[in-house]
């Protein structure tokens, strides 16, 4: 793949750069450089910008298209270790994620995400780590029904662990196969695919992704400056909850020495939320990109 055929639509991407208020002589940490779409429109307002992805596609990728740009800078790695990753910068102006998969990676029947195109049922997006089949191979049914419901939300979670488990995939039409011989005809989803929630689990358990988002959120308030803000969009309802309480958290901690009867600092965090509810994509955006419907986007910006 050339970087030219890396083509990723980007999600809401004029609500997320002005909400991080990009300026020159600011530095934004883009965690989910991708394409390079958000990390594209924060350069054009004047910000240096380090892009960071744990896929070297994608990386080399936006680091062509963006490269050129003397404040630009990609770097490989993974968000969750951004306090390493991107010591020498810290504590910086604004951090952004832009969670999930990149439209190319899904593409590509290569890496291995796509119940539609065959080949080999990889799902990682980095080097790194087991694939979506050794997974599968080496997680025992308990713990696989498990990720199918908790990162799925699959109803027929049980049938398909135990099909799985016993087919042991390694293609992934071979995978799409098996869930549709284990859940029955007439309970098939309308509108999406039948294996659509267990390609979503197999993905998110195969990258961490869960516990990447739990990392960066904790290390939030030694990623920022006192004025920097950090901007999550998510694309699931789990990990919008995640972002959405630790967001709350840092906002509105309370701070009063404990067992005094009621509180009297108000909650008053370190942080403040920009946003008081997710943002969402406008009508027009889900018409022209469907993907964006489910995007929320939450911003906190640290006050002291
Ligand atoms: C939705 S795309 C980002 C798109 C980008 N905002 C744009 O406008 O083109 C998500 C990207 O983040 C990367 N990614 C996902 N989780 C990551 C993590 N924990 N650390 C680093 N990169 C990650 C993926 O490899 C993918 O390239």
């Amino acid at each position: 793949m050339t970087a030219s055929d890396f083509q990723h639509q980007t999600v809401l991407l004029r609500e997320a750069v002005d909400l991080l208020r990009p300026a020159d002589g600011r530095v934004i940490i883009d965690g989910t450089l991708g394409g390079g779409g958000h990390s594209e429109a924060l350069l054009a307002s004047g910000a240096t910008v380090v892009g960071v992805d744990r896929d070297p596609v994608a990386l080399a990728a936006a680091t062509a298209r963006l490269g050129a740009n003397p404040r630009f800078q990609g770097r490989a790695g993974n968000f969750a270790e951004l306090p390493r990753v991107a010591a020498d910068l810290l504590p910086v102006d604004g951090v952004l994620v832009d969670l999930g998969v990149s439209s190319p990676q899904l593409d590509v029947a290569e890496r291995g995400f796509s119940f539609s195109k065959d080949g080999p049922l990889d799902m990682r997006m980095g080097p790194d780590g087991p694939t979506a089949a050794e997974l599968i191979a080496t997680t025992d049914e308990r713990e696989l029904v498990r990720i199918l419901k908790d990162y799925g939300e699959e109803p027929f979670a049980r049938p398909i662990a135990r099909e799985l488990k016993k087919a042991l995939p390694t293609r992934t039409l071979e995978a799409a196969e098996v869930v549709k011989r284990a859940v029955p005809r007439k309970a098939w989803p309308n509108r999406i695919h039948v294996a659509t929630r267990t390609f979503q689990a197999l993905r998110m358990a195969v990258n961490g992704e869960l516990e990447a988002l739990d990392a960066l959120l904790a290390a939030i308030p030694g990623l920022l400056k006192v004025g920097g803000r950090a901007a999550v969009i998510a694309f699931h309802s789990l990990e919008d909850r995640k972002v959405k309480e630790a967001f709350r958290a840092l906002a509105g901690r309370c701070t009063c020495p404990p067992g005094l009867p009621v509180c009297v600092c108000s909650g008053v965090g370190d942080f403040a939320l920009v946003t008081k509810k997710a943002v969402a994509a406008s009508e027009a955006e889900v018409e022209a990109n469907p993907r964006s419907r489910s995007a929320h986007l939450r911003v906190v910006e640290k006050l002291r």
